[in-house]
């Protein structure tokens, strides 16, 4: 089946044409700077007419069967990928305010294709889809029932297709069947997030009811004291202001200056204090969030690292190994250096625990996933 995956942001637009029977990409791009003048696109309907025009020869060789798209909340309404509607697309919508960065880009993906292309079937992938197994004692946060009840305030997780794709690529290369595989995975790009996972599930995940819970991100500071946020509002600070600093303002951007782990990494190797004091707090965070869930998953059976920098970072690993001593992690040098595509074992043969390093394929799987959707439907 011939899919065409969409992945929105609020000022950009991934796009991948794939064939869900070889596993071929027969095009992929990305649209940015959309809504920001200049010479972007004004909004996410003109970035996809923008899409339709450079693929224009490929769909008219072959079409589209049918668009996968990524959406980032599911609410507590979504545990599986869906075939889009209107009143599912009203339903993502009213999701909005759970995650102001990602859902109304993706609602406006959804709408770009209907405008565009009416009977072509959609199918939403959610993000917060594979969390949808934490027990109560995970999600919910120490405070009154009500809020819960009124708003549906409690721990959702995201990045859920990402850490269900590599949880299964680990357990394979490790030859564990998936249901007795417990792991701790780190999904480490722009966004953050840590999964515990237990006998294939999630059972635990570091991002709560917004994508800003948990480590230090991007542009996101991750958990902090909640007081400071009261106390900032008493010193003036609107909820837009406050919004803004935690989410784009704040993190490696905010302790480096620049969120691109390259730079910091370089920097710190050139002995920038910022850049190696921005490298410690990532990276000791990260430490002690693998250890409550190797905790948590009653004992794990590898380490995986994945995505932009979990991947390609391996002076970040490193880092964060040499803080695992008590667990007895220990990488291989040599093997941790190598570059490659492939899922492969960075740790030494007498490490506790395997660190595995697993190049995430979000693309790949909402391809997947939509394909048996249509199939299904
Ligand atoms: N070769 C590399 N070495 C170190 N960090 C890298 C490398 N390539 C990408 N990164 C980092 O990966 C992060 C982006 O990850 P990615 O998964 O692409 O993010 P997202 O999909 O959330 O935008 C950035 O911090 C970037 O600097
Ligand atoms: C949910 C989330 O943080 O996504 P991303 O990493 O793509 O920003
Ligand atoms: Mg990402």
């Amino acid at each position: 089946m011939r899919v065409l995956v969409i992945n929105s942001g609020s000022s950009s637009l991934k796009y991948q044409v794939r064939d869900t029977d070889t596993n071929e990409v027969a095009a992929s791009g990305l649209i940015d700077r959309i809504g920001e003048g200049g010479s972007g696109p004004a909004d996410h309907g003109e970035a996809m007419d923008q899409v339709a025009a450079v693929l224009e020869g490929e769909l008219a060789a072959r079409p589209l069967d049918a668009v996968g798209h990524r959406v980032v909340h599911g609410g507590e309404r979504f545990s599986e990928p869906v075939l889009i509607n209107n009143e599912i697309t009203r339903a993502i919508e009213r999701l909005n305010p759970l995650a102001p960065l990602h859902n109304p880009a993706n609602v406006l993906g959804i709408r770009a294709i209907t405008a565009k292309w009416p009977d072509m079937p959609q199918v939403a992938v959610f993000d917060t889809a594979f969390h949808r197994t934490l027990p109560e004692h995970a999600w919910r946060y120490a405070v009154p029932d009500a809020l819960y009840r009124q708003y549906g305030i409690r721990r959702y997780g995201f990045h859920g297709t990402s850490h269900e794709f590599v949880t299964g690529r680990a357990a394979a290369l490790l030859d564990v069947p998936l249901d007795e595989f417990n792991a701790v995975i780190c999904h480490l790009g722009n966004g953050v997030s840590l999964t515990a996972i237990e006998g294939g599930a999630s059972i635990d995940t570091s991002m709560g009811f917004t994508p800003l819970e948990g480590l230090v991100m991007g542009t996101r500071s991750g958990d902090i004291d909640p007081s400071i946020l009261i106390f900032l509002q008493r010193q003036g600070m609107s909820a837009d202001d406050i919004d803004k600093l935690l989410n784009r303002e704040s993190g490696l951007k905010g302790l480096y200056g620049d969120n691109d782990m390259r730079a910091i990494v370089d920097a710190a190797a050139a002995g920038d204090a910022r850049a190696k004091l921005a490298l410690d707090i990532a990276s000791y965070r990260l430490a002690k969030y693998i250890g409550g869930y190797h905790v948590a998953v009653g004992g794990a059976h590898a380490l995986v690292f994945t995505a932009g920098i979990g991947e390609n970072s391996a002076d970040f690993r490193a880092l964060v190994a040499s803080r695992l001593g008590a667990l007895g992690v220990k990488l291989d040098g040599g093997a941790n250096l190598v570059r490659s595509s492939a899922p492969r074992v960075v740790s030494a043969p007498d490490s506790a625990i395997p660190v595995l390093v697993v190049p995430t394929d979000e693309e790949q799987a909402i391809a997947e996933a939509t394909a048996a959707v249509v199939r299904g439907a």
